[in-house]
């Protein structure tokens, strides 16, 4: 029976086999239960180590490369890079070794190679903790970098890739009149806590007094402003971050989402929290009814949370992102028609494209002659003026309060509709 550490690490090492191998993404892997079987601390421990693997794994294979004469299976590349980062990180090196070479050792097709991998890191031993400070911040893949350095410049990018470097502090939301369990309050209101540690073990979690939210994720709901007692519909509601700020407000709202399993997280929230939605499974191209506000955090590529998700650029190709931004578009039509004559929409993505965020909003000003976008809405205290958009929109990224920990990249819009019809 291999020791705690070693299991960990075998469950980091098949967590990255399945990201980088077969495409699929780490919150994908969680919910199908990869790690249920180990232990809080380990799994907690895998989990971490597989997050810190992706974040260095440019650094780990420029490291590795002097030493191997040829691509190792993927497995054992991953045995190596994971090895490579803990030992770069200060992790000593006997027990990393040890713990590699008995994982390597074990497996039916790779067992030959465990002598690779002893030989391999040891050497990298010798000069990972030195020579790790000295390599490049690691880059996007070229398939996510150039549109944004086209988009944003390329010092920006580069700014944006150490962020994603640095990872993310835990952010959280609170119940008006509740009490954070320490950290510092940010400009914005958020609570913003460094190291956290388990979550539901901070005072509070039980109690609900608030939720994890990061910093640029709580803006949208504070954009709209919802009142007591306005009827609030929010379109793609899951996990219910944002439902819960909508019913904290004293907002009579639907949270809808598509997924019947994450619908069943937002009613655990809700009830963690003891806030009321109704909560409905259905497609939001087809609800139907008149509401004073809509919120629309539409479904996108999610590149604006890379230093929560280092996995999400290297497990994705961007192949998918046309689909997307085709479905915001109707998204945007549909949710329009549900907007009551006078009220308000929050338009928001958690992504780094102009497309799923300022040109969707462009395109929709021209389409839509009863909607304008809010400026003075804008004018919330923590938000630079600098943030805002031509076009009227808050253009948010992970480079922003770099000093602070930096926020998630985020687009989003207030979008007004005439009282009286289109002018
Ligand atoms: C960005 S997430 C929403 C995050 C959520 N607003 C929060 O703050 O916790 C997008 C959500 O859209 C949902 N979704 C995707 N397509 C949808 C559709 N056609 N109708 C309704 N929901 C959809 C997904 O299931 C996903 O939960």
């Amino acid at each position: 029976m291999a020791d705690s550490a070693t299991q960990a690490r075998q469950s980091a090492i098949d967590l990255l086999d399945q990201i980088l191998g077969e495409g699929r993404l780490l919150s994908e892997c969680l919910g199908a239960g990869a790690l249920d079987r180990l232990p809080p601390e380990e799994r907690a421990r895998a989990q971490r180590l597989t997050l810190d693997t992706l974040r260095g794994l440019e650094r780990a294979d420029r490291l590795l490369k002097p030493h191997l004469q040829k691509a190792p299976p993927l497995s054992v590349r991953n045995a190596l890079r994971l090895g490579t980062v803990e030992l770069a990180h200060g992790e000593a090196a006997h027990g990393v070794v040890h713990s590699m070479v008995e994982i390597v050792g074990r497996s039916r097709r790779h067992g030959r190679l465990k002598g690779l991998v002893n030989a391999v890191l040891r050497k990298v031993a010798a000069d990972a903790p030195s020579a790790w400070g000295r390599l490049r911040v690691p880059r996007l893949p070229r398939w996510l970098r150039d549109p944004l350095v086209q988009a944003w410049g390329a010092p920006a990018v580069a700014a944006m890739e150490a962020a994603h470097f640095v990872g993310a502090p835990l952010d959280l939301t609170l119940k008006s009149g509740a009490s954070a369990p320490g950290g510092e309050v940010l400009p914005t209101g958020s609570v913003r806590l460094h190291d956290a540690g388990q979550v539901s073990a901070l005072p509070g979690f039980a109690a609900g007094d608030w939720w994890v939210q990061d910093a640029a994720a709580a803006l949208p709901v504070q954009l709209l402003d919802p009142q007591p007692g306005e009827s609030v519909l929010d379109l793609c509601a899951a996990p219910g971050g944002k439902t819960m700020q909508l019913a904290a407000a004293g907002a009579r709202v639907t949270a809808l989402d598509i997924s019947e399993g994450r619908m069943a997280r937002v009613r655990e929230n809700l009830a963690r929290t003891g806030l009321s939605a109704e909560t409905v499974v259905g497609d939001a191209l087809e609800q139907g009814g008149q509401y004073d506000a809509v919120l629309l955090d539409a479904p996108c590529s999610a590149t604006g949370t890379i230093r929560r998700h280092p996995d999400l650029p290297l497990a994705k190709d961007g192949s998918e992102f046309g689909a997307l931004i085709e479905l915001q578009a109707q998204m945007i039509a549909h949710a329009w028609t549900l907007v009551r004559p006078g009220g308000r929409m929050v338009f928001c993505t958690c992504s780094l494209l102009p497309d799923e965020g300022e040109v969707q909003v462009e395109e929709a000003l021209t389409l839509y002659p009863d909607m304008s976008t809010d400026r003075a809405a804008l004018g919330l205290p923590g938000i630079d003026p600098a943030w805002i958009t031509e076009e009227g929109g808050l253009r948010l990224r992970p480079d922003y309060w770099s000093e602070r920990g930096g926020m998630d990249g985020f687009y989003m819009a207030v979008l007004r509709k005439a009282a009286d019809g289109p002018e």
